[in-house]
């Protein structure tokens, strides 16, 4: 088996993955925490013969978490922010220190789509393009929902937006406080998802595909206006392309990859752009 680790800020998700059939057996995910418990948080590391890790957590976190592995599992595969990987060249002034689940999430839309836009609605919302001959530009960063809510502090922490909420919903004024809240930083959100999408691709004369990933995304889509598509596995996408170990993987096959979503045309996506301007 092999086991992928996601550590985010907020939660440490794990799948299991079938080394001959590349099938998931299982996953799971844990509040990220100083210390890890195989058995208890992880699944028992007996049966696992390779780990790759994608870690945005303290040094100490990951070090602590590599040590422990090590000791049980002979292949341990930590993945890093680099330069250039996979037909991908970084944006950043100083490649390392790009998020590697920003990374991992650029190099699985890359290979998966040609150039795209990555969108991660975790901890943080980061927004990464990467144009179609695999130029990274670097991205955006805002905090995520759960973030914007609890700087608020406001006791509403706890009411989470119902990810079965219609888009159409959170869009009117809110009469209660967790209401005002949740809609206010719904709106704010996609409202800028939206337009940072529209002006880069108007930046750049290139309309791009947009993948959504990360705990939020599927509420978050609801918002979205470009097509896209969410893909729950994509941090993973980005270890399977740069730790390829199973047949298909070396084949180039991502688990769980959509179908790439067809952009509008520029042309649309300037004139929304340019709308929204004149109001
Ligand atoms: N079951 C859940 N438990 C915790 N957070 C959740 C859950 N479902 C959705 N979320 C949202 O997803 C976010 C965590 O998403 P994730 O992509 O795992 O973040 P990170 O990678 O930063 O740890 C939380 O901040 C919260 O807004
Ligand atoms: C921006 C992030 C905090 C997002 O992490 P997440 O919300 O997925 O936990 C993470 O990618 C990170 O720590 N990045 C380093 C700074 C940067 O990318 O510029
Ligand atoms: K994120």
């Amino acid at each position: 088996m092999i086991l992928d680790l996601d550590i985010g800020n907020t939660l440490s998700k794990w799948r299991l993955k079938d080394a001959e059939s590349s099938e998931i057996r299982s996953r799971g995910a844990v509040w990220t925490r100083e210390e890890w418990r195989p058995g208890a948080d992880i699944p028992d590391l007996d049966v696992v013969e390779a780990v790759r890790i994608s870690s945005v957590a303290r040094a100490a976190v990951l070090d602590e978490t590599v040590t422990l592995l090590r000791r049980q599992v002979r292949h341990v595969y930590v993945a890093r922010s680099t330069p250039e990987a996979l037909g991908v060249v970084n944006g950043y002034e100083e490649p390392g220190r790009l998020g590697v689940d920003r990374w991992m999430g650029a190099l699985a839309g890359y290979q998966l789509a040609g150039g795209c836009c990555a969108v991660d609605c975790g901890s943080a919302i980061t927004i990464d393009f990467v144009l179609p001959g695999g130029v990274h530009l670097g991205g955006f960063i805002i905090p995520g929902l759960r973030l914007m809510k609890e700087s608020l502090k406001l006791g509403t922490r706890n009411v989470a937006i119902d990810p079965e909420s219609e888009a159409d919903a959170l869009l009117e004024p809110g009469r209660r406080t967790v209401d005002a809240v949740n809609h206010g930083i719904y709106m704010a959100a996609v409202s800028a998802i939206n337009r940072i999408y529209s002006e880069v691709c108007d930046q750049q004369g290139v309309a791009l595909p947009v993948l959504l990933t990360g705990g939020d995304a599927r509420v978050v889509s609801r918002g979205v206006q470009v097509p896209h598509a969410v893909w729950p596995d994509m941090v993973y996408g980005g270890l399977e392309a740069s730790f390829p170990l199973t047949f298909a993987e070396r084949a180039g096959k991502m688990s769980g990859a959509p179908r790439v979503p067809e952009p509008v045309s520029l042309e649309k996506i300037r004139a929304g752009l340019a709308f929204s301007m004149l109001l």
